[in-house]
């Protein structure tokens, strides 16, 4: 018999109400010995709970969900307790009691319900997804990706590839008689190229979904004393970088989220880049340096007061701010900045956030849309795309073989959804998953 499992299913203690949830075949017995009778399916009940001496725990509500029309699909039940440690705690110690029942791991239920076909597992991770969203456009993406729109993309690829690869098996068994259509062929490879484009164009849009999930890197990158610190500080309205008069005072970078308009935004501050520079400080430079190739955008901050100056690494995006508008200018004609900003007094710092708020809206505007958003979905998209690429190039190569390429294409799009079995991928997935989800 499998386990009934428990955990504790809402947030840190104490709390005003903890919520213990249960899945499982014992789920009726813990239930009837716990808090009296069942209570009516789906309607709350104000129970006592007790332990199996008869000790009561708690009083608090009891909801009781019978399979399969609950969250797993298995009988399901929440206990809804007064938030304290003491008292969640009692509460799991009585559960444990029972023969056949264990605490849940992480991501259990889902996985529970992932294979009794309550969802598909793109769905599973929308909604880990959805747990861990911290901003409106991460919440809206996490939403928009727990429903089926995944599955029904993929399987509809799927079956291209798989009425791809009967065609050509047809042709096979056909190809000793003379009627056979010949385009048939051809039509089939036309339609294997388009999907071919189409699935590098959906694996490209990973960069999207991550921006959404991870946050738009920006790097600000500058000479020591450019007041590259300063700006982090302004933009991040916190005390965060130490900002000093001293060259070379930020040896590491640094970094902060912001939320801009309900996008998560990460932000670093690094080790002004000179020449010469001593050991720590070189690390720093090297880190600086490797932050600004990964970035989103990079802010060259110039202090215009001074000579030196930076230059971007080539290829990406960067603005070029000129600080300290307050100070007499050095040769400045000869500079040509994006924005000219003074930290000190505020001057043209809304102007530069107004850029920073478009760039990132434009970035994170298409959370609507179908975008691969893990790693593994890009893998599986990837190993997709390169399958039916091989069918299509191969010409010299027997039908038979360009077939089975297809097919194994189709298999790489179904474990992305789980459509077809994904049973070795389910512990990597699900441990990801937080306790009592
Ligand atoms: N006058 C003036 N001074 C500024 C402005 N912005 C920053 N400063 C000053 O410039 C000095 C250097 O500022 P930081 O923010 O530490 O510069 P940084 O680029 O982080 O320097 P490092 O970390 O050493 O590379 C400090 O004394 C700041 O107060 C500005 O707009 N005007
Ligand atoms: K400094
Ligand atoms: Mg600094």
């Amino acid at each position: 018999m499998r386990a009934t499992i428990f955990a504790l299913s809402s947030g840190g203690l104490p709390s005003g109400v903890a919520v213990v949830r249960l899945s499982g075949e014992g789920t009726r017995q813990a239930l009837e010995e716990m808090a009296g009778a069942l209570p009516v399916a789906r309607q709350a009940a104000l129970r006592g709970i007790h332990n199996r001496d008869g000790v009561l725990l708690d009083r608090g509500l009891v909801l009781f969900f019978p399979g399969p029309h609950s969250f797993t699909g298995e009988d399901c039940a929440e206990l809804h307790l007064h938030g304290g440690r003491a008292v969640v705690q009692a509460v799991l110690d009585a559960l444990a009691g029972f023969a056949g029942f264990r605490l849940a791991e992480a991501g259990e239920f889902t996985r529970r319900a992932f294979l009794n076909g309550k969802f598909d597992l793109t769905e599973a991770e929308a909604l880990s997804d959805l747990i861990a969203a911290e901003t409106e456009a991460q919440r809206r993406f996490a939403l928009a990706n727990a429903e089926t729109r995944h599955r029904a993309l993929y399987d509809g690829w799927r079956r291209t590839l798989i009425q791809a690869r009967a065609m050509i098996e047809a042709e096979l068994d056909f190809s000793d008689e003379e009627d056979v259509p010949g385009s048939v062929a051809e039509q089939v490879w036309n339609d294997v190229t388009a999907l071919h484009r189409s699935l590098r164009t959906h694996a490209a849009g990973y960069r999207n979904a991550e921006i959404i999930r991870e946050g738009y890197r920006v790097v600000i990158l500058g000479a020591p004393n450019a007041g590259k610190s300063s700006l982090l500080n302004a933009l991040a309205q916190r005390d965060i970088a130490i900002v000093t008069d001293e060259p070379g005072t930020t040896r590491d970078a640094l970094e902060t989220a912001l939320d801009i308009d309900g996008a998560k935004v990460i932000l670093t501050d690094t080790a002004g880049i000179r020449e010469n520079p001593g050991r720590v400080e070189a690390l720093g430079i090297e880190r600086a340096i490797s932050r600004a190739k990964d970035a989103d955008l990079i802010l060259v901050l110039e202090d215009m007061s001074a000579e030196d100056t930076v230059e971007a690494p080539a290829d990406a995006p960067s603005l070029r701010v000129g600080n300290k508008a307050d100070l007499p200018a050095k040769d400045r004609n000869q500079r040509d900045y994006d924005f000219e900003i003074s930290v000190k007094s505020g001057e043209g710092i809304d102007a530069l956030l107004a850029e920073l708020r478009k760039r990132v809206g434009d970035a994170t505007r298409n959370a609507t849309e179908i975008l691969p958003f893990r790693q593994r979905h890009v893998q599986l998209i990837e190993e997709a795309a390169r399958h039916a690429k091989t069918a299509i190039a191969s010409e010299d190569t027997p039908l038979e073989l360009r077939a089975e390429e297809l097919r194994l294409s189709a298999d790489a799009l179904g474990r992305i959804s789980g459509s077809i079995d994904v049973e070795d991928l389910l512990d990597t997935i699900f441990s990801q998953f937080c306790i009592g989800k």
